[in-house]
């Protein structure tokens, strides 16, 4: 592959060629970067910026990355590690067609990068440059990474390790996303986002009726001459049919597991999101007017229609949001849209909302608590959280004049330290339940006969609620000790 793309490798091997013949002795090979303008990512990299990419030991008499090829009359000559060639030459297989560097967009072949890999032609190039050690140095820089700042690094491209530029060049995949997932725009009539080139001049762009076209008017289309797609509702139309771009439309899907996703829209009074909801509940509509029409009226927004419908009459679609926001939101997320909800979307039952959520809300608030008071596994008391969570509603709803009392809520517990209790039991309650089940179920294995026998009596009175007294006695060494240690751990990890 190298003999064929990549300029300076069919140099060399000219020259190569030439120079058996006793008539070229003195033939002479020339690198000149007479390129006006790289397009190369970096210009001019320093030694410590490229740290995974410096050959050679680090040590005194060590030659830069210069090249350095033996040329039979004049000795020793050396191509400057400023040379925009030279990243071409020391790593053939990184860039193939003889790039400059790294570039966004950089030509790759990965069948022939990987044919080449296998048949090692690579080294061809190493030969002629005469870097022996650049082969010892690619596979020895692995354990040689020392990025400073590697997250950074990573981020600049600046470091491209070994197991990357093998994963790549068998393109192993990068990353996976199993079913596919197809993002469905909601936008008001005529009012899409449209994107154009300015030079074009705004009226070409207003007369374009592909312009006009998106997923969401040519589902309408789609409604209005394909009788099977009505049954189906927006969200799902991409399982079943692919959207083609030129020119934009429907058709029906011939292979492949899509699955679709209506954006997001936050709740509110806006028109959009009435538009939206009305979309995840209805199918085959053929038109933005037809989405607005209920039993023959025309209605005058979208949130009348969803009135009319009876989509808002009950908490349903509250419900719904905060349950769909909670698999991606962060609970601070989740508290705004939750007054949200409250300011603007006419919830019917405020506090059965707030009871059947309170928990997503407070999903980061048992983590805070732990870094306050410095605990990692203390779990604190259930009525400390939603305590807490009430607390950062109102504090949000404070911010729009509201109260908790405006929408039926409970109030929090003013001093709610007082509900975690005791700092020395707090401190005795920090324990890892997982840790505390293992520690059981290995002690246990190994009781003797008699600990078992007495492990089961006094489990027993205590999962029963019975609260019998127990006096364990025996002589010293005898186990007494490592008995309570398993009823202790077993009981912790309930
Ligand atoms: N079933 C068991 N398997 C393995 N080691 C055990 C078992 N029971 C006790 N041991 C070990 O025996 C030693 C003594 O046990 P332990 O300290 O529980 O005795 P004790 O009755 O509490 O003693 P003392 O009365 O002196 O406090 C400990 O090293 C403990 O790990």
């Amino acid at each position: 592959m190298f003999d064929q793309t990549n300029e300076l490798v069919r140099s060399f091997c000219r020259v190569a060629r030439e120079v058996q013949d006793p008539v070229n002795h003195n033939l002479r090979l020339r690198i000149t970067g007479a390129r006006e303008e790289s397009n190369r990512q970096y210009a001019l990299p320093t030694g410590s910026d490229i740290a995974g990419l410096i050959p050679g030991d680090f040590s005194a008499e060590e030659d830069g990355r210069d090249i350095i090829i033996n040329h039979r009359e004049e000795g020793l000559q050396r191509i400057n590690c400023l040379n925009p060639k030279l990243h071409a030459l020391q790593f053939p297989i990184l860039f193939p067609y003889g790039e400059d560097d790294f570039h966004l967009g950089i030509k790759y072949n990965p069948v022939h990068a990987s044919l080449n890999s296998k048949r090692k032609n690579a080294h061809i190039n190493v030969e002629i440059c005469h870097k022996g050690r650049l082969i010892k140095y690619l596979f020895k820089y692995v354990t040689k990474q020392r990025a400073r700042d590697e997250i950074k690094q990573y981020l600049d491209c600046r470091v491209l390790s070994s197991f990357e530029t093998v994963w790549r060049l068998f393109e192993f995949p990068i990353h996976e996303r199993t079913p596919a997932v197809v993002c469905l725009p909601v936008h008001l009539k005529d009012q899409q986002s449209v994107t154009y080139n300015p030079d074009t001049g705004l009226q070409s762009v207003l007369e374009d009726p592909e312009k006009a076209k998106t997923m969401l008017t040519e589902y309408f289309t789609l409604n209005r001459v394909d009788p099977e797609a009505r049954s189906i509702p927006y969200a799902d139309i991409p399982s079943h049919y692919t959207f083609h771009l030129r020119p934009k439309h429907w058709a029906r899907r011939k292979q492949g597991n899509v699955i679709g996703r209506i954006v997001f829209i936050p709740p509110g009074t806006t028109d959009v999101y009435f538009l939206r909801l009305l979309l995840t509940k209805i199918s085959g509509a053929t038109s933005f007017e037809d989405l607005m029409t209920v039993d023959g009226y025309l209605c005058k927004d979208y949130e009348d229609a969803c009135l009319r419908r009876g989509f808002l009459s009950d908490d349903d679609e509250s419900q719904a949001t905060i349950g769909e926001v909670g698999q991606w939101g962060m609970p601070t997320l989740l508290r705004s849209m939750f007054v949200l909800l409250l300011l603007h979307s006419e919830v019917a039952d405020p506090r059965k909302l707030f009871e059947d959520n309170w928990k997503l809300l407070a999903d980061d608030l048992c983590y805070q608590t732990r870094r306050a008071l410095d605990l990692q596994y203390f779990q604190p008391p259930p009525e400390f959280l939603r305590s807490e969570v009430l607390k950062h509603i109102e504090t949000l709803l404070h911010a729009h004049s509201k109260e908790l009392a405006n929408y039926n809520l409970p109030l929090p517990v003013r001093d709610s330290d007082e509900l975690l209790g005791n700092r020395l039991v707090c401190e005795h309650l920090n324990y890892d339940l997982c840790m505390q089940q293992r520690t059981a179920d290995e002690i246990f294995a190994t009781l003797n006969r008699e600990q078992i026998e007495a492990y089961h009596n006094i489990m027993e009175s205590v999962n029963s609620g019975v609260g019998r007294f127990y006096f364990l006695y025996g002589h010293g060494g005898t186990g007494k000790t490592y008995l309570y240690n398993t009823i202790v751990a077993k009981l912790r990890s309930q």
